[in-house]
């Protein structure tokens, strides 16, 4: 909801604001309801509107905590906003991003506006809940469940007054909020647009959250045109094994006139289709085709993924497991095969013992490719059709990690969902278990992690009877576990356990095929667009050190590439981001590839990153191109 359109004049609006100075009740029909709804709850919080807001602003770690308890929407939503940012540069805003609690996690923008936002806190690890600062976008949004646009003398603090802000909610596919992305700037910047940006961006970001759950489940796309699949308008149906629905997104919901609530019925209850019909659109995986919702409205629709598969089949069960065809089992790695001898070699190795259940550690430093290689190890394995399951083993405090990978039984803690969880481990059942820096896997987890190998099944927290599992392992770390056994930090039977098999990545700056990877991952963020490097950078990109390797590299060309004018398909230096253009252009020798000394190089290069971007950890990382854990491990040393 826009408020844009009910804000009455100005003079209406400053009467409504001496009325609430004053303490008076408000006429009627003076401000926007909602405005008036929110300006009654921030009174009912104990706030004034000439106090500045008393809110709590998180330190460090536990912003860090926060912002690993929504990893997920904050992976999702960086691309976005940078998209975002990339839209409203020079316009005096900034975008950002806030959990459910209106705790703001990151942050992106003009640098003439930030210092006015820091004044009123819009940083990272601020809460904007309504409770603390009155009526605000993130804090109503929040509040109404809804797309909210506060301009001005409608935020019910004076010291918010001069800004503009909209936001909208971000929701899970099953339903949960998640949090707010708002576009906040001052007053005088306020553009029509903006609204409809702001929410179009919020569906990316949850439509990227559906891929990222359901990308292996069967998947629905539904248009009411063939032509509107495929677009940010699309529905977007996630269907089990059971053949019931386990999620979905806010167009499908609008689409099909569902709620969340009925999520798990089955997709009989909802669309007129046939088991028979959904296998012959998995096969012949093309065009979309006429379906009817059980209400008769008449739609398009395009399968994706795998059929529902182990569902028991009892009378009334109308959808049947259907084979896919598979890819040949060489495609995934071999795509990752771009001509460097050392990557080849490794890509070579993992596909000799794909599927010969031999764990796999893979090193590499930070942004190297290391879960890109995994993933592909899977999909090029006989258990590509099971799921994929990933864990970072640093990102979650312990008592975290314990439950997401262990699962836990009802009731197991304070806080835990009712009926218990699963775990990451069962969730990887007849799959891959990819654990991320396992180096980083506290001491009490390894001894269980290697029950759990050993016995191949699992007791979940808080007891319970143990459960067999089986699924290949895949362990990746940036740091040499050889030394951290032989430091005593971690277990050399869990080390033996999982070295299967050790295959290290090369980095990139000793990779040979710098270029012709550059232009696979221009090949995929433009695809057909035949866009490449001038020469001058071309040159400059094959001499550059890329302390955050093949991530860096990535982000570095998604800048570009939408920093290029329409119709531009050549990348010359003012595309790229300022300061990898002035490192890349540096006389400093050290940026060789071939220089010695590149861990000093990059701490160097970080520490100037994080002064550059005034001490914001998020922001120096998304320009290093690394993860803010590593960054604050390798400042750390
Ligand atoms: N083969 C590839 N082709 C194109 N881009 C790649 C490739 N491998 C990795 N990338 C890019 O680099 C990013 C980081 O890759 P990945 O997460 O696999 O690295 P990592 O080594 O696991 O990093 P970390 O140790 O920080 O977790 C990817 O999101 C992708 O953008």
């Amino acid at each position: 909801m826009d408020l844009a359109k009910g804000v009455p004049p100005g003079q209406a609006l400053r009467q409504a604001r001496a009325c609430l100075e004053r303490g008076q009740v408000l006429p009627s029909g003076l401000i926007h309801p909602l405005v008036e709804r929110s300006w009654r709850r921030s009174q009912g919080a104990g706030l004034a509107p000439w106090r500045a807001a008393q809110a709590p602003h998180l330190a460090a770690p536990l912003l860090r905590e926060a912002q690993d308890r929504r990893r997920d929407l904050v992976m999702r939503a960086r691309p976005v906003m940078e998209y975002l940012h990339a839209q409203t540069r020079g316009s005096g805003s900034m975008v950002i991003l806030a959990d459910e609690r209106g705790l703001l996690l990151e942050t992106l923008g003009d640098a003439d506006f930030l210092s006015r936002a820091e004044r009123v806190a819009l940083l990272p690890g601020a809460s904007w809940h309504e409770n603390h600062r009155g009526t605000n976008a993130i804090g109503t949004a929040l509040a109404e469940s809804a797309a909210v646009s506060v301009h001005g003398g409608e935020h019910f603090l004076d010291q918010n007054s001069f800004l503009t802000c909209t936001a909208a909610p971000v929701v899970a596919p099953d339903g949960h909020l998640l949090g707010v992305l708002d576009i906040s700037g001052h007053h005088r910047s306020r553009h029509p647009h903006t609204a409809g940006l702001v929410s179009a961006a919020a569906h990316m970001i949850e439509n990227r959250l559906f891929e990222a759950r359901h990308g292996t489940a069967l998947r629905l796309h539904l248009h009411p045109q063939p032509d509107g699949i495929g677009t940010l308008a699309e529905g977007l149906l996630a269907v089990d094994g059971d053949g019931r629905i386990c999620g979905v997104n806010r167009a499908a919901l609008a689409l099909l006139g569902l709620t969340h609530a009925r999520l798990g019925e089955r997709l009989e209850a909802v669309l007129e289709t046939s088991a028979g019909r959904l296998a012959d659109l998995l096969r012949q995986g093309g065009d979309p085709v006429a379906v009817r919702t059980v209400g008769g409205q008449a739609l398009f629709l395009r399968a994706e993924g795998l059929a529902p598969t182990p569902a028991p089949v009892t009378a009334g069960t109308r959808l049947r497991s259907v084979p896919l065809p598979r890819p040949s089992a060489a495609d995934a790695l071999a795509a990752l095969d771009s001509g460097d001898p050392q990557m080849a070699q490794a890509i070579d190795r993992a596909r000799k013992v794909a599927g010969k259940d031999i764990a796999l550690l893979v090193m590499g430093e930070s942004g190297a490719g290391k879960e890109v290689f995994a993933r592909a190890v899977h999909d090029s394995s006989p258990r590509a059709k099971a799921p994929f399951v990933a864990v970072n083993c640093a990102a979650l405090p312990e008592h975290l990690i314990e439950a997401e990978l262990f699962g836990y039984a009802p009731g197991a803690f304070t806080g835990a969902r009712r009926e218990g969880a699963p775990g990451r481990i069962r969730q990887a059942q007849g799959g891959t278990l990819f654990l991320d820096e396992i180096g980083d896997m506290p001491a009490g987890l390894q001894t269980r992690l290697l029950r759990v190998l050993q016995d191949r099944q699992v007791v979940p927290l808080g007891g319970g009877k143990p459960v067999a599992v089986d699924f290949a392992l895949i362990a990746a770390t940036h740091q040499p576990l050889k030394q951290a056994v032989a430091d005593g930090q971690f277990r050399a039977d869990l080390y033996y356990r999982l070295n299967g098999l050790t295959l290290t990545l090369p980095p990139l700056r000793s990779r040979s095929d710098r270029l012709a990877l550059a232009g696979r991952v221009l090949d995929g963020l433009a695809p057909g667009s035949g866009i490449t490097l001038s020469d001058p950078v071309a040159a400059a990109f094959d001499r550059y050190g890329w302390p955050g390797n093949l991530r860096q590299m990535a982000n570095v060309l998604r800048t570009a590439v939408a920093l290029l004018d329409p119709g531009d398909t050549r990348i010359h230096w003012h595309h790229l981001p300022d300061d990898v253009a002035e490192e890349m252009r540096s006389p400093d020798p050290t940026h060789s590839p071939q220089d010695g000394d590149l861990r000093s190089l990059s701490l160097e290069l970080m520490e100037r990153t994080v002064t550059a971007c005034g001490g914001n950890m998020s922001r120096a990382a998304q320009r290093l191109g690394i993860s803010r854990n590593t960054l604050y491990r390798r400042l750390r040393g």
